[in-house]
């Protein structure tokens, strides 16, 4: 199928927004979706207590804000119908149970190739000059190898399974990994009776979600317009100390870097504390080492200690998709990852992508006003037709 203006790879926030924007300039395109949904990450691989954890305004899509009636933090499901909401406003049809299994550019005629798997053993294909990756950074979830792991015989999962802790009452439950996810899923099985370890391996910074009634990533983010960065971050973790006090006592060593140099550099999320700190401290939640070895029914940690576990969730985060379809990758570093800000077209070959630089979903949104400028500059000179102009 020869496709009239981008092939957009993934109908998650970066895809729907992107299709957002290409619509408002009147540029035509394909969206080709692997599940049988919009958002699938949202709908099929999140826990059900989540709630974004940045302001609503750090996290709504181009040219569409969340309804007036949004909470500062909305839930999961206010998100998915905002989500459901956006795709019906501008009539956003994706093409769903299409896997992409390979994109290629062909020099010869300078147009993308891409080849999708649609369930049942057929295949399509579809030709475009340009090519928008938005398949996500969460493309993938992550389970490391550890030894022992075939030999453990409680239950394994990641937690992109998770949904509630009803099923591990009174369960012995470790949860590697102290990201977002982690802190949070732990503090929902203590909510439900059980007994969760968390694995923290080397450090981790917790912040409070809010200072003083204000968002500490707002705080942050307005610190970083006015300060450097070293400086942004000795005062947002100045003000953390006021309201957390010391949590290195807690075996939650902070990394050297601050929380907003260690997003920027290594885009690693801070925790933004929802109460899982309350409960380590009063040892509900208990902090455990890195994983030396698992056993049948237990856990072997690098000190040497023996824990009995019945269960065990890795929340040991995701990884993107891009290298293992996308031939042309100039434009990822070799985690699959776009360098910081680089999203500007690979030029002359029609490439973009929206959402790699893990800021999140403004990120997500800023990418994709940008990209779809670009594309319909693109669109109206090779084809000559005119745009509607953007506002
Ligand atoms: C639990 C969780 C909570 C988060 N909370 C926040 C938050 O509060 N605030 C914030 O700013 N960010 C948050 N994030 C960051 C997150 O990355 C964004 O929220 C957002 O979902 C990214 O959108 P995306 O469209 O880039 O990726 P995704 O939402 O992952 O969408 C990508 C889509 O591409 C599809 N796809 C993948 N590979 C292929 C393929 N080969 N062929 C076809 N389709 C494919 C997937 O099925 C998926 O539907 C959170 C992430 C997680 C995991
Ligand atoms: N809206 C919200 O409230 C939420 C947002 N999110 C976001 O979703 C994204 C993914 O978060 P999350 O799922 O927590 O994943 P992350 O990648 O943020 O965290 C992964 C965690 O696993 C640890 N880990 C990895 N490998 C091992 C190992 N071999 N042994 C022990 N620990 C290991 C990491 O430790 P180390 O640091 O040492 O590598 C880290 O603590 C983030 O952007 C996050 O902010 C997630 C949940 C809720
Ligand atoms: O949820 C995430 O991990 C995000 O990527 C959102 C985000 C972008 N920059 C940040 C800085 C501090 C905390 C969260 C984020």
């Amino acid at each position: 199928m020869r496709v009239n203006g981008p092939i957009i790879v993934g109908a998650g926030p970066s895809g729907l927004a992107t299709a957002g924007c290409l619509t408002k300039q009147g540029v035509p395109y394909v969206i080709l979706e692997r599940a049988n949904c919009i958002a699938s990450l949202w709908k099929k691989r999140t826990y059900n207590r989540l709630k974004l954890h940045l302001p609503k305004q750090f996290c709504q899509l181009p040219l569409l804000p969340f309804p007036d009636d949004y909470p500062k933090y909305p839930t999961k499901k206010q998100f998915i119908e905002y989500l459901e909401l956006y795709q019906n406003h501008f009539n956003i049809k994706p093409r769903f149970n299409e896997c992409v299994l390979s994109a290629r550019f062909d020099e010869a005629s300078r147009l993308w190739q891409v080849r999708t798997a649609k369930g049942g053993g057929d295949e399509a294909k579809y030709i475009s000059r340009w090519l928008v990756v938005a398949a996500g950074e969460n493309a993938e979830c992550v389970i490391p190898e550890f030894d022992g792991l075939k030999d453990f015989n409680g239950t394994i999962s990641h937690v992109s399974e998770y949904r509630t802790g009803e099923l591990y009452s009174g369960k012995k439950v470790l949860v590697v990994g102290c990201g977002n996810s982690g802190m949070e899923i732990c503090l929902d099985l203590c909510e439900h009776n059980a007994f969760p370890s968390m694995v923290v391996r080397d450090s981790v910074h917790i912040l409070p979600r809010e200072i003083f009634g204000k968002s500490t990533f707002e705080i942050g983010v307005s610190l970083m317009q006015c300060l450097p960065l070293w400086l942004a971050d000795m005062i947002v973790l100045f003000l953390t100390w006021l309201v957390l006090g010391s949590t290195e006592r807690l075996g939650l060593k902070r990394p050297s870097k601050g929380p907003f140099a260690l997003k920027k550099i290594e885009g690693k999320s801070p925790v933004l504390d929802i109460g899982a700190l309350s409960k380590i401290r009063s040892g509900d939640i208990k902090i455990v080492p890195a994983v030396k070895r698992f056993l049948e029914h237990s856990v072997e940690f690098v000190n040497g200690q023996v824990v009995p576990i019945d269960s065990v969730i890795f929340a040991t985060g995701y990884r993107t998709n891009v290298l293992d379809w996308l031939q042309e990758n100039d434009m990822f570093n070799n985690q699959g990852y776009a360098e910081a800000m680089q999203t500007d077209e690979k030029r002359n070959c029609g490439l973009f992508v929206v959402g790699y630089t893990r800021r999140g979903l403004s990120g997500c949104s800023l990418d994709a006003i940008k990209v779809a400028i670009d594309i319909s500059r693109q669109w109206i000179e090779e084809t000559g037709n005119a745009s509607r102009t953007f506002s």
